[in-house]
C-alpha cells in the first residue's frame, strides 16, 4: 500500500477537489479521517461525484462531526473525544489517498493537531496551495511546519488561476517539487476534472522520488 497526504495551506484551498484528481488518476481509495460539517455534504460526497471512482474506494470517515469549524471545536460540540487510536490508517490494496481537515495546525484535540497525526503516519504529504496573492507566506510557513517534524514532503500543488512567479519561487525557496497547478474548473465535474488532472498535474517525480 501506498499512501499520499493531501493537506493544504489553509481550508477551502481545493484539497477535496484536488485529492478527488488524485484519487482518480491513481485508482486509490480515498479516506477523509475527520470530517468536520456534514452540511450541505461531506468531503467524501464531494470525492464519490468527482473521482469517477466505484464508491468502495471512498472510505468511510472515522469521526463525522456537525459542525463546520475547527475539528477540536466540532467534537466538543457533538460531546466527542478524538483521539489517536482509531485515527491508524487503514489497509486497502493499492494506493490510498488520505485528506486532512484545514491546514497543518488545526487542532483536532486540546493535545493533537492534523501535522501531529501526520508525523504519527510518517507518510508523504502533498501542499495544496493557491496561486492568488499571500500564497507564498503561506505555503512556505507551512513547509516549514512539515519539516519540522520531519514528515516527508512530496510536492506542493497550485490549484487557481496561473501565476507564474508564485509558482516558482515557493518550490524554489522550500527546495521541495511542484506537482503542477489545477486550474479552476467552470463546470467542475468528474471528466473535466480527469483531464484537467491529467494535463496538468505531474505525479511522476513524486513517485520517483520515494
Ligand atoms: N480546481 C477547481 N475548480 C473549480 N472549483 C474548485 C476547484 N478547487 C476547489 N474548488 C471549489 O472551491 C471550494 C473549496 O474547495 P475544497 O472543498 O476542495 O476545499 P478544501 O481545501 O478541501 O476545504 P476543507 O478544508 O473544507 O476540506 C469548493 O466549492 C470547490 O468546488
Ligand atoms: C469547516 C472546514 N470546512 C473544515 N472542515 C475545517 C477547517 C478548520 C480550520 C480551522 C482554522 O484554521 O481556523
Ligand atoms: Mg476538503
Amino acid at each position: 500500500m501506498s499512501v499520499l497526504v493531501v493537506t493544504g495551506t489553509d481550508t477551502g484551498v481545493g484539497k477535496t477537489v484536488f485529492a478527488a484528481g488524485l484519487a482518480g488518476a491513481l485508482g486509490a481509495h480515498y479516506w477523509k479521517p475527520i470530517q468536520a460539517g456534514l452540511e450541505p455534504e461531506g468531503d467524501r460526497d464531494t470525492v464519490a461525484a468527482l473521482s469517477g471512482l466505484p464508491a468502495a474506494r471512498i472510505l468511510p470517515e472515522a469521526y463525522r462531526l456537525t459542525t463546520p469549524a475547527s475539528p477540536h471545536l466540532a467534537a466538543r460540540i457533538d460531546g466527542v473525544e478524538i483521539k489517536l487510536a482509531r485515527l491508524a490508517l487503514p489497509q486497502v490494496d493499492g494506493p490510498l489517498v488520505v485528506e486532512g481537515a484545514g491546514g497543518l495546525l488545526v487542532p483536532v484535540s486540546e493535545t493533537l493537531t492534523m501535522a501531529d497525526l501526520f508525523a504519527y503516519w510518517g507518510q508523504p504529504v502533498i501542499l495544496c496551495a493557491r496561486t492568488a496573492l499571500g500564497t507564498i507566506n503561506h505555503s512556505l510557513l507551512s513547509i516549514e511546519a512539515l519539516k519540522a517534524r520531519g514528515i516527508p514532503i512530496a510536492g506542493i500543488a497550485f490549484i487557481g488561476d496561473p501565476h507564474a512567479e508564485n509558482e516558482r519561487i515557493v518550490p524554489h525557496l522550500a527546495g521541495i517539487a511542484s506537482l503542477g497547478r489545477l486550474p479552476l474548473l467552470d463546470p467542475l465535474d468528474a471528466s473535466r476534472l480527469a483531464a484537467a488532472f491529467a494535463a496538468h498535474i505531474d505525479l511522476s517525480e513524486t513517485f520517483n522520488r520515494r
